[in-house]
């Protein structure tokens, strides 16, 4: 029975949470019986039901023990065909977030010197201020 292929259109038709397929790195797996135990929720299954749900599923970063969850729910492999899209996979996507992630960290430290380096500006020019004032 997992050696079955589908093509995408195949897959695309259980969609429901009584009937719901996901493509997984180009296998298959029937999660019907899951929905309800899925510990991260119902929703996010349905949402990516009869769809490639690589991306979301590895993002996530799922245990081991979800990886044996996945294999008892294999039932074939994906048949690619021509106007299908494309595999998903989670490997641009990230490289994508990490790097706006670290360009926010940047942004963050910048701000912090700026307000560092205001701070100790105001703090001279009071400073100076003061002593001008007392010579007077
Ligand atoms: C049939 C496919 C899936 C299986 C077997 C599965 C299994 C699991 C398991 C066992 C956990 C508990 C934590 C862990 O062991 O990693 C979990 C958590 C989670 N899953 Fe999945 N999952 C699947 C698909 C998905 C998909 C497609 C998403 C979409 C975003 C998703 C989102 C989450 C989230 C957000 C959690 C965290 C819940 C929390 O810690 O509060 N899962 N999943």
């Amino acid at each position: 029975m997992a050696d079955k292929e589908f093509t995408y259109s195949d897959v695309s038709e259980h969609t429901s949470k009584k009937d719901i397929y996901l493509v997984i790195h180009d296998k298959v797996y029937n999660t019907t019986s899951f929905v309800d135990e899925h510990p991260g929720g119902e929703e996010v299954l349905l949402d990516v039901g009869g769809q490639d749900a690589t991306e979301a599923f590895e993002d996530v970063g799922h245990s081991d023990e979800a990886r044996e969850i996945l294999d008892g729910l294999l039932v074939g492999t994906l048949k690619r065909e021509q106007g299908d899209p494309a595999p998903k996979t989670s490997g641009p996507s990230t490289t994508t977030a990490s790097k706006s992630a670290s360009d926010a960290a940047g942004l963050g430290i910048g701000v912090y010197a700026l307000i560092l380096v205001g701070g100790a500006l105001a703090f001279f020019a009071y400073q100076y201020l003061q002593s001008n004032q007392t010579k007077a």
